[in-house]
């Protein structure tokens, strides 16, 4: 892993599939070594974003900076690296490799190459549970053990910047507690994350800084400090439940707390 490096500057980032506009400008700005939290309501455009910046989904337009350079007309393979991974959503393994094989596949990149003992030794350190199944079938391993494989083979990728979709979906409260505290024990290695997910408690304990999307805009941000009541968390969720594809879009005011 890199300390130092790691900024990201996404700037009026608009993403779609066809005709179908799902972020309608979106701006961030991720500082080195900084975690940043997306929260909003399913459905209306985090998965979208994370995507369109790491070049897994098309970008209609908007430009995305990583460490001071435009990247958002590069490949993923590209954009990797340079530093900038991502850990998807789901259960993206492949279920017949071993952990080690999956965490040797993952130190392959040319940027990882010179740090793979390095990383590696921090993985197995960071999880024990991925150190004690390394000759495991990763397709017999649990949820949780699973998304910390995937975690600890975005680290192999030897990032700047790791970007973090749904790590706890559909975990324990025990296990998202463990990921949690690995995953602060990883910003204090030097990486800086951008994060979504659908616990909030999660997001806030992890993060500098909130931000809340609905219909494809930010609706609402602060720091992890100010971090909104409950009554303000319902009203940046209000509305929201209407379908980002469907009918005129509504998100005329934006409410910031
Ligand atoms: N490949 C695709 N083709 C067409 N529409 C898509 C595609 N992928 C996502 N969508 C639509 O784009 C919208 C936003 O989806 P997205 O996955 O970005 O939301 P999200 O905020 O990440 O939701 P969640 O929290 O449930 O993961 C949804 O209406 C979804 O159905």
């Amino acid at each position: 892993m890199r300390a130092g490096a790691g900024t990201l500057t996404i700037d009026r980032l608009a993403a779609g599939y066809g005709r179908l506009q799902v972020v309608k400008g979106i701006s961030l700005e991720l500082g080195a070594g900084r975690a940043l939290a997306l929260l909003g309501p399913n459905g209306h455009g985090k998965t979208t974003l994370l995507r369109a910046i790491t070049g897994l989904g098309p970008i209609t337009s908007g430009t995305v900076e990583l460490d001071g350079e435009r990247i958002e007309k590069l490949t993923t393979p590209e954009i990797v690296e340079r530093g900038l991974m991502h850990v998807p959503q789901g259960d993206m393994l492949f279920p017949r490799l071993t952990v080690n094989e999956s965490l040797t596949l993952a130190g392959r990149l040319r940027r990882a190459r010179g740090q793979r003992a390095t990383n590696l030794s921090l993985v197995l350190d960071l999880f024990p549970r991925v150190a004690e199944r390394r000759h495991q079938l990763v397709g017999t391993m649990s949820g949780g053990e699973r998304q910390m494989l995937a975690i600890g083979m975005g680290i192999m990728a030897n990032p700047s910047v790791l970007i973090l979709d749904e790590p706890t979906l559909g975990l324990a409260p025990k296990v998202r507690h463990e990921i949690l505290t690995r995953l602060l024990d990883v910003r204090q290695a030097g990486l800086s994350l951008l994060v979504a997910d659908g616990d909030v408690d999660f997001l806030f304990g992890l993060a500098d800084e909130w931000h809340v999307i609905e219909l494809g805009r930010i609706v609402g941000s602060g720091t992890t400090e100010n971090r909104p009541t409950h009554e303000q968390m319902m009203a940046m969720y209000v509305g929201a439940s209407s379908t980002p594809s469907g009918g005129p879009d509504t998100t005329t005011e934006v409410s910031h707390v």
